[in-house]
């Protein structure tokens, strides 16, 4: 799991190791240059004309760095400069550096074509010293970049971007941001994806042990931390270790919901599983799924009723249920008779932002997962990005219970303020059923006795890993739900390898 640190805490991150490795800041920032460099010289041939346009903070002095660098490379490379604001020491020393080995072209307005001779460019304007929107010369320029048609690269993070708060301003758009050692929480946030493109983190040897120390609520999980959660089965272990299942699920029109989540739920590993479905899914669902057991519900068409409760280790609700008004009664008897935690989802969040009295009781410890517009309906309008994590972080403290919201990167907030934001996934599974493959998988791995939050974060990943196994296979735009089931298990050999 890779810590997200605030702009200040990377500050202290950089002041401390340059205390305790020690190591002098300049060679930090050559060491930053040279991870850069290393990133760069293997995806770009020396063909590339290069433009790498700097402030005159570390930012820019990392730019200096890297002229330098690429020069020696054999890349054509040219310094744009933008003057303004104190220069920092180690800029002034890579500026140093420079002479006589790279052109550098102080620019002071933007009224030439500044890069339309370049091939790429390198944006080293502002990094997380950023304090304020862009605006004057910088924000032309930035705007000026945007506008050119060249490859576009940010180093450590896009100028005009903030790290950890809201951004205005002209902000640079770039395909790739290559970023130093930890992610920031920007790059999570949806409406900065223009701008950050596709990032990556190159190691620079930050202090481990302060990273280890240092307190944050947000996280990005890797596979490392997955492993360390995934129980592997013991020789004497029987169905009874791994749970009894009960999903509650599809509605007329709507049973392959049930189906999708119930494949997912057994291929997640439970012990037994029982569908709770109306009588027009029997056939189907008795079929599709062998290895489940159904129970019928007193109507035709959708749930009304409920089967005793007591055996059951978890329940998962909500894939394709409706919100007929016996529904909504039957799930409020659910909510009120089940003490234990369950994962809520699609119709059954529905129903909860349409009766909020129900809210209440939801059990704690459960795991809801809305997509955005289910999240809307549940919290409200939000005004941007981290206004958003802050209603998800709210309600998942005012449920005692777990909320995932789903998208590009799920973010998990558990009701102790943590944030695990997703790593694994792709635009692929932007389509019908896969949301009820994540119920399942939760309910299946809930139902086995991992925690709430492990059973979140775990199987929010294992659903990404299944869906990027698939797409590998199938392509992203072929890809469906059931390819994310068939490629649960190569997700969980993957996972525990
Ligand atoms: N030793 C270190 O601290 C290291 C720092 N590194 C680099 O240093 C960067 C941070 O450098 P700095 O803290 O010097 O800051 P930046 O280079 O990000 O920004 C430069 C300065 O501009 C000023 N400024 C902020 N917003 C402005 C605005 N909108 N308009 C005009 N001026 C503005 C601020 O005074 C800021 O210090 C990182 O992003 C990374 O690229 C790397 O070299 C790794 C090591
Ligand atoms: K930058």
């Amino acid at each position: 799991m890779i810590k997200i640190l605030s702009a200040q805490q990377i500050r202290a991150l950089d002041a401390y190791t340059i205390q305790h490795e020690p190591i002098s800041s300049i060679d930090l920032m050559e060491r930053a240059c040279r991870a850069f460099v290393g990133w760069f010289t293997e995806r770009f041939d020396e063909t590339q004309k290069v433009a790498i346009v700097c402030g005159t903070g570390n930012n820019g002095g990392d730019g200096l760095g890297i002229a330098r660098l690429l020069k020696m490379w054999g890349y054509p490379v040219s310094v744009l400069l933008i003057r303004g604001g104190t220069d920092t020491e180690d800029f002034k020393t890579n500026l140093e550096r420079l002479k006589g080995k790279v052109e550098v072209i102080e620019i002071a307005s933007t009224d030439s074509d500044l890069f339309s001779r370049y091939d790429i460019v390198i944006d080293a304007i502002f990094g997380s010293g950023l304090s304020r929107p862009a605006e004057g010369i910088q924000a032309a320029i930035i705007q000026q970049m945007n506008q050119a048609d060249v490859i576009r690269i940010a180093v450590d993070i896009p100028s005009g971007l903030q790290t950890d708060k809201l951004s205005q301003g002209e902000i640079f758009k770039a395909d790739f941001t290559i970023s130093f050692q930890l992610p920031k929480l920007a790059f999570f946030l949806p409406a900065n994806h223009a701008s950050v493109g596709e990032w990556c983190l190159v190691d620079i040897g930050l202090s481990k042990a302060f990273i280890k120390e240092i307190s944050s609520s947000h996280f990005y999980l890797t596979s490392k931390y997955i492993r360390r959660i995934l129980k592997p089965r013991s020789k004497f272990d029987h169905k009874g270790t791994y749970g009894h299942a009960l999903l509650i699920a599809g509605s007329y029109g709507k049973i392959g919901a049930a189906v999708l989540s119930g494949r997912a739920l057994l291929h997640a590993g439970v012990g037994l599983l029982t569908l709770h479905i109306p009588q027009c899914g029997y056939s189907i669902v008795q079929t599709s799924l062998i290895e489940a057991m159904v129970d019928v519900d007193a109507h035709e068409h959708f749930l009304t009723t409920l089967p005793s409760l007591d055996k059951y280790t978890t329940v998962g609700v909500g894939p394709g249920l409706g919100q007929d008004a016996l529904t909504i009664k039957a799930f409020g008897k659910l909510l009120e008779d089940f003490r234990k935690p369950m994962v809520i989802d699609a119709d059954g969040l529905n129903i909860l932002s349409a009766n909020r009295e129900l809210l209440r009781t939801v059990s704690p410890g459960s795991i809801l997962t809305p997509h955005p517009k289910e999240f809307e309906r549940l919290v409200g309008k939000w005004s941007d990005d981290f206004d958003r994590l802050e209603k998800q972080k709210a309600l998942a403290k005012q449920l005692k219970s777990v909320v995932v919201l789903k998208g590009a990167y799920t973010s998990i907030a558990s009701p102790d303020g943590m944030v695990y934001f997703n790593s694994t996934g792709n635009p692929g599974m932007a389509t019908g059923g896969t949301g009820d493959v994540l119920t399942g998988i939760l309910t299946g791995l809930l139902a086995q006795g991992y925690s709430s939050v492990d059973a979140a974060v775990t199987g929010v990943y294992l659903h990404g890993l299944a869906g990027d196994l698939a797409a590998r296979e199938k392509g992203m735009i072929s890809l469906i739900a059931s390819d994310v089931i068939d490629f649960l298990p190569a997700a969980f050999k993957k996972a525990m390898a």
